[in-house]
């Protein structure tokens, strides 16, 4: 489970919600002025994030289900969910401790790195530059950016093609099943963090490669896998 990745790597390929950033307080945020504009009643910010991995949409459709069903109001919802998130999309949301250490580490490693989320890009595109993060991406690959989104493998195939990395020189870094599947069917080597968002599950269940502490962990981790080669 905590097999140091193989290696060498040119190119590290890095999740979003739940890695980079705790978006929880402003998705929960969001859905539950989403639920008010329904008259229905709010949820707790534990539960909405747990709902977070596939794309907004399908948050907003398991939302709709824990709140009452009524799958016809989903258009309606959704509208209502993107403008609220949108208008708030960093107010709370924060890069997670060693975040900005370990981007620091993995640059000044001469590794190249990429932002890949199945969040949308008009979300996405404001949220790293608010939160400071987006001078750290050569590539920033979205939900919508791609045909299919994670756990399929094209996010990360098309964003290991812009940084010119082959699979086996890509290594994923996510919080969930989504990432673990999406970058196994690529072809990748795949670390996830203890926290984030999993859907409910376990991270021991995930069936990555390793589990890492923190990004600046997995700096570490990946600078001792290269001296190693
Ligand atoms: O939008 C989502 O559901 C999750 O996005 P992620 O791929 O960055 O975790
Ligand atoms: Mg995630």
């Amino acid at each position: 489970m905590s097999a140091a990745p193989r290696g060498p790597f040119r190119a590290v390929l890095i999740d979003l919600d739940g890695t980079l950033l705790d978006t929880g307080p402003d998705i929960a945020s969001a859905a539950n002025v989403m639920l008010a504009k329904l008259g229905r009643a709010p949820l707790p910010e534990a539960r909405v994030v747990e709902f977070v991995g596939k794309g907004i949409a399908n948050l907003v459709t398991r939302v709709l289900g824990e709140t009452g069903g009524e799958a016809g109001k989903h258009d309606a919802a959704l509208a209502h969910f993107e403008e609220a998130y949108l208008a708030h999309v960093a107010d709370r949301s924060r890069p997670y401790p060693g975040v900005v250490a370990g981007l620091e580490r993995f640059r000044a490693q001469g590794l190249r790195l990429a932002c890949v989320t199945n969040k949308a890009s008009r979300f996405t595109k404001p949220l790293l530059a608010a939160t400071g993060l987006a001078s750290y991406f050569e590539a920033v690959v979205c939900g919508d950016d791609v045909a299919r989104k994670k756990p399929e493998p094209d996010a990360f195939l098309l964003a290991a093609a812009r940084l010119g990395a082959a699979p086996a020189q890509s290594w994923v870094i996510g919080d969930s099943a989504n990432d673990v599947l999406a970058a196994h069917a690529a072809g990748m080597a795949v670390a996830v963090v203890p926290y984030g968002y999993r859907e409910g599950l376990a991270v021991e269940s995930l069936g990555a490669d390793a589990v890492v502490a923190s990004l600046e962990a997995a700096a570490g981790s990946i600078t001792m896998a290269s001296s190693l080669e």
